[in-house]
C-alpha cells in the first residue's frame, strides 16, 4: 500500500466509488433507476476519498443537512456511504477520511457533523455521541387499541403521496422547532427518501400510505406515513408498518394510532423509532398491548468546534461551570473552558480556573441536544464532578421541553 491521500473524489470516480458501496455492504448494484438516484445523490454532496495510488481505497459523502437543535438550526454534515474496501481495512482509511471531514468543517462554520452508524461500536473514538434514540414499539391490534385518553375526533383523510411534501411538508417543518435533531427535508428528500413506490429495506411491504387528521379545509393537526404487508396465508393477519407520526396534541396522537391498530386484515402495527418519551408509551392502557421490543442510539452528533455548538444553542437556564474537554482527534476543544448560560445568552471562553466538571468531548456531544443527562454519564463513570452539584446545573440548562428525536435516517 502506498501512502493514501485523502482528497475529493470528482464526479468521473463516483461510479467506482458506488460500486465500492455496493461491495461493502454485500449489495446488489441497483437497478438503473435507483442507480440513477445514487449517483445524482452523490454528486450534490461533499465527498471524500482515501486513493491508494489510483486506487479508491475508501468514500464517504457528506449531505449538505440543515439540523434543529434547541433553539434554532445548524448546518450539518450528515455522513453516509461510509466505505473501506475489503482489501484496505483497519489501516487507518476510515480514521484519514474522518480527519479530512473534520479538516473540512472547521473554521468553516459548520461546528456539527451528525451520521447514523452501522455499528455502535465505530464513531465513540472519533469524539461522536449518540444524540438520539429510538423506541421500537409493537403493538398487538387484533383487538381495539386500549387507550387511557378520548382521542382527537376531527374527521381522518389519506393523502395522495404525491401532494406529500405540499401537505405534510410545512407541518414536519413546524415539529423541526419542538424536537432537535430533526433535519429539514425538500420536496427531492420527501419524494425520494420517504416515499419510494418500494420500500428499499423491505421489498414486501406495500406502497406509502398516508393519513392525515383534519378536513381538507381546516390545517393539519397530525398525520401518520405508513405501508402494510399483506399476508398470504388467510388464516395470518399482515402487518402495518409506520415510518412516521407526528401530531399536535395527546389527542391528535391517539386518534391515528386508532387508526392504524384498527386497519382491517392486519393485527400487528409496528413503528420502529418512536421518541423515547412519545406520549403513545404513557396514554397506553395496556403495556402488554403496546410494546417497547427495542432501544437503539438514533442520531450521532460530533461537535467539530465545540464553542460554536455551545453557543448556537438556547439554553433553558443560567449555569456558570468550567468544563475541562478532553479531545483528542481536535486540540483546539481541548481544556478547560468557562461556559456561562442564561435562557438570553451563553458564553464559552478559554479559563485556567479549576474545571466543575471533566468530560470527554464524545460525552458532551450526547448531551448537546438535551437527549441524554450528564448526571446519568457521571453515575456511569463516564463524567467526573468535581464540584457538588455541576452536573445537575449543567442539566437544567441543557434541558429541553420534548426529547430530541429523528426518524431521518440516511
Ligand atoms: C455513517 C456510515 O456510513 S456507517 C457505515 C460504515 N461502513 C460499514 O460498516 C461498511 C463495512 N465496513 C467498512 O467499510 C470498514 O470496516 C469501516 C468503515 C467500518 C472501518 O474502516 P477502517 O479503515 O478499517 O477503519 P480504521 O482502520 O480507520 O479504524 C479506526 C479504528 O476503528 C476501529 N474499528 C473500525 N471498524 C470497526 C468496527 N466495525 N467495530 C469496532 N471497531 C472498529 C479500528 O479497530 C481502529 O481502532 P484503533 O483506533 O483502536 O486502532
Amino acid at each position: 500500500m502506498s501512502e493514501l491521500q485523502f482528497r475529493d473524489v470528482p464526479e468521473s470516480d463516483v461510479d467506482r466509488a458506488l460500486e465500492l458501496w455496493w461491495l461493502v455492504f454485500h449489495d446488489r448494484p441497483d437497478e438503473k433507476e435507483k442507480r440513477a438516484y445514487h449517483r445524482a445523490m452523490v454528486l450534490r454532496c461533499d465527498r471524500v476519498g482515501a486513493y491508494d495510488g489510483e486506487a479508491l481505497a475508501g468514500f464517504l459523502v457528506a449531505h449538505r443537512f440543515t439540523l434543529s437543535v434547541p433553539g434554532g438550526e445548524l448546518p450539518c454534515p450528515g455522513l453516509t456511504f461510509v466505505s473501506v474496501a475489503p482489501t484496505h481495512r483497519r489501516r487507518g482509511v476510515l480514521s484519514g477520511m474522518i480527519a479530512e471531514v473534520f479538516r473540512r468543517c472547521a473554521g468553516h462554520g459548520r461546528p456539527i457533523v451528525a451520521l447514523w452508524a452501522s455499528e455502535a461500536a465505530i464513531y465513540g473514538r472519533f469524539g461522536f455521541g449518540a444524540a438520539t434514540y429510538g423506541t421500537s414499539v409493537e403493538i398487538n391490534s387484533t383487538r381495539p387499541l386500549a387507550l387511557r385518553i378520548e382521542a382527537d375526533r376531527r374527521p381522518l383523510r389519506l393523502i395522495d403521496p404525491g401532494d406529500a411534501p405540499d401537505e405534510l411538508g410545512p407541518y414536519y417543518e413546524a415539529t423541526r422547532t419542538r424536537r432537535a435533531g430533526r433535519i429539514a427535508r425538500d420536496t427531492r428528500r420527501w419524494r425520494g427518501e420517504w416515499l419510494p413506490e418500494t420500500d428499499e429495506d423491505d421489498e414486501e411491504l406495500g406502497p406509502p400510505r398516508i393519513v392525515g387528521l383534519g378536513a381538507a379545509d381546516e390545517p393539519l393537526a397530525g398525520y401518520a406515513v405508513y405501508r402494510t404487508r399483506r399476508e398470504d396465508d388467510p388464516a395470518r393477519p399482515g402487518t402495518v408498518q409506520v415510518a412516521e407520526l407526528e401530531a399536535d396534541t395527546p389527542a391528535a396522537e391517539a386518534a391515528l394510532w386508532n387508526y392504524l391498530a384498527g386497519i382491517d386484515l392486519t393485527g400487528t402495527v409496528r413503528a420502529w423509532g418512536l421518541a423515547p418519551d412519545d406520549p403513545l408509551l404513557l396514554f397506553a392502557t395496556d403495556r402488554d398491548q403496546v410494546k417497547a421490543v427495542a432501544e437503539f442510539p438514533a442520531l450521532w452528533i460530533r461537535l467539530v468546534d465545540v464553542g460554536a455548538a455551545l453557543t448556537a444553542r438556547s439554553w433553558a437556564a443560567e449555569a456558570a461551570l468550567v468544563l475541562e474537554v478532553r479531545d483528542d482527534r481536535i486540540p483546539a476543544n481541548a481544556g478547560r473552558f468557562r461556559l456561562t448560560t442564561s435562557p438570553h445568552a451563553c458564553t464559552y471562553e478559554p479559563t485556567p480556573a479549576p474545571a466543575d466538571l471533566t468530560l470527554d468531548v464524545r460525552d458532551l456531544a450526547a448531551c448537546y441536544l438535551g437527549g441524554t443527562e450528564v448526571r446519568r454519564l457521571v453515575l456511569a463513570g463516564l463524567v467526573t464532578e468535581h464540584t457538588a452539584g455541576a452536573a445537575a446545573a449543567l442539566d437544567a440548562a441543557l434541558r429541553t421541553t420534548e426529547l430530541p428525536h429523528t426518524v431521518d435516517e440516511f
